[in-house]
């Protein structure tokens, strides 16, 4: 696939602050790569680097294969057919809409019926006469996506372009700049540190740390297949586990659990989803008194914690789920008994262990459930049946379903 934009060893010093240590990064025509990564990591220097706002120290940038930057170059933002859509406040007050996405457009374009056209694209037909004053947040924001696709520039960057709209319009519009970009074949760069818009929207999620890009990959690579325990903790929610790898299983707290890839034997992280933690009610004792009810619908004891997650609800770069204890080879009782069953031929899963439910967090969509095994490690689960609260204090068994990633400790 043709590229649009390379970067190669770009770095990018302020005195003694590395803003950009040496990235390296490839964005396909046609694409929206979502540029991801914590406050400081140098998200805002990448884009301005690309735009031509800031000179580069070492390595070098380009765009439809042209050096604009690097090895002395140094291309004017005006000549580098890149287009910027910034947080808010990017129109003139005093210009209609059509006078803001024609401001700087050749007369050729301005007569073309361009601007009827990216307006359209936009879902804005019909409103070139108006103010920007009189138009909401969202309409304005849509306005400035319009204005920066209506030249064709190579590169259109979007610097977290949503940020200052409420949730509910923020997923609404990006949805539909998403598919106003894909339909003028505009290729992106959308800068943000929301980790569900990264993955819901973008064709590829750059993850960035220290001024290096860690991982780029297609969103659900990064998410079931993250670079390292860090992007993993911080694209979403993350259970990570010290483990031993023996006979191609990780042995957890939570039993074995078979592998994704090749690593080990020895000391491992290993990284489970709360999505792939099953919780189900805890066995009657042999004494025959009752077993604890879960699902207080009585509708059978496995409580189904369902697909992927789309990182909503993440809990940012600090794994919530990290072991209190050492690497435990407990819980490698009976698998197979809950839904999901053993691997055909693979390993054994592992548990189901005990845990004591600490925590219920409500998502609407789905809920997180907190708990605490007998040996003290917290983990957390992802249950689709939110309308079937686990009560605090409940005693419940967990085991993983599928297939984990681990890292050497
Ligand atoms: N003009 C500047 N002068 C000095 N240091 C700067 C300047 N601009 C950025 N930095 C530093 O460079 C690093 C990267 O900053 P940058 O703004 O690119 O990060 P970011 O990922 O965009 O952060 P945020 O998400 O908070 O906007 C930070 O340590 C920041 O303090």
């Amino acid at each position: 696939m043709k590229e649009t934009l390379t970067l190669r060893g770009v770095a990018k010093n302020y005195g003694p602050v590395a803003a950009l240590a040496g990235v390296d990064l490839t964005v396909p025509a046609g694409t929206l790569t979502a540029v991801l990564g914590p406050s400081g990591c140098g998200k805002t220097t990448l884009l301005r680097c690309v735009a031509g706002f800031e000179r580069v120290d070492t390595g070098e940038i380009r765009i439809d294969g042209r050096v604009i930057a690097g090895a002395g170059a140094h291309l004017p933002p005006q000549r580098r057919r890149v287009a910027v859509v910034p947080q808010e406040g990017a129109l003139f007050p005093h210009l209609s809409v059509a006078g803001n996405i024609g401001y700087g457009l050749d007369r050729a374009t301005r007569r073309s019926g361009r601007i009827d056209e990216v307006l359209a694209l936009v879902g804005l037909a019909g409103h070139g006469d108006r103010m920007p004053h009189q138009l909401s947040g969202g309409q304005q924001q849509r306005v400035a996506v319009a204005r920066a696709l209506a030249p064709r520039p190579s590169l259109v960057l979007l610097d977290e372009p949503f940020s200052a709209l409420d949730a509910g319009l923020r997923a609404e519009l990006r949805h539909d700049v998403r598919e106003a970009l894909r339909a003028d074949r505009a290729t992106g760069i959308l800068v943000t540190h929301d980790q569900g818009e990264a993955l819901s929207t973008a064709d590829q999620v750059a993850v960035m740390r220290g001024g290096l890009v860690v991982q780029c990959a297609a969103p659900a690579a990064v998410y079931r297949d993250p670079a390292d325990p860090w992007v993993a903790a911080f694209v979403g929610d993350a259970v990570l586990l010290p483990a031993v790898v023996e006979s191609g299983a990780a042995h957890t707290v939570l039993g074995p659990v078979p592998l994704a890839g090749t690593v080990g034997p020895g000391a491992v992280t290993v990284l489970v989803r709360p999505e792939q933690v099953r919780i189900s009610a805890r066995p009657a004792p042999a004494d025959g008194s009752p077993a604890d009810v879960v699902a207080p619908n009585g509708s059978g004891p496995a409580l189904s914690s369902g697909g992927p997650a789309t990182g909503s609800g993440s809990s940012g770069p600090g794994p919530d789920g990290s072991a209190a204890g050492g690497p435990a080879r407990n819980g490698s009782g009976p698998g197979g008994l809950l839904p999901g069953g053993p691997v055909p031929g693979g390993p054994v899963p592992g548990g189901p262990v005990p845990a004591t439910v600490l925590r219920h967090e409500f998502h609407g969509h789905d809920a997180l459930v907190a708990l605490r095994l007998a040996d003290g490690t917290r983990i957390t689960a992802r249950i689709l049946d939110a309308g079937a609260p686990v009560a605090v204090g409940t005693d419940v068994t967990v085991h993983v379903d599928g297939t984990a990633r681990a890292w050497p400790a």
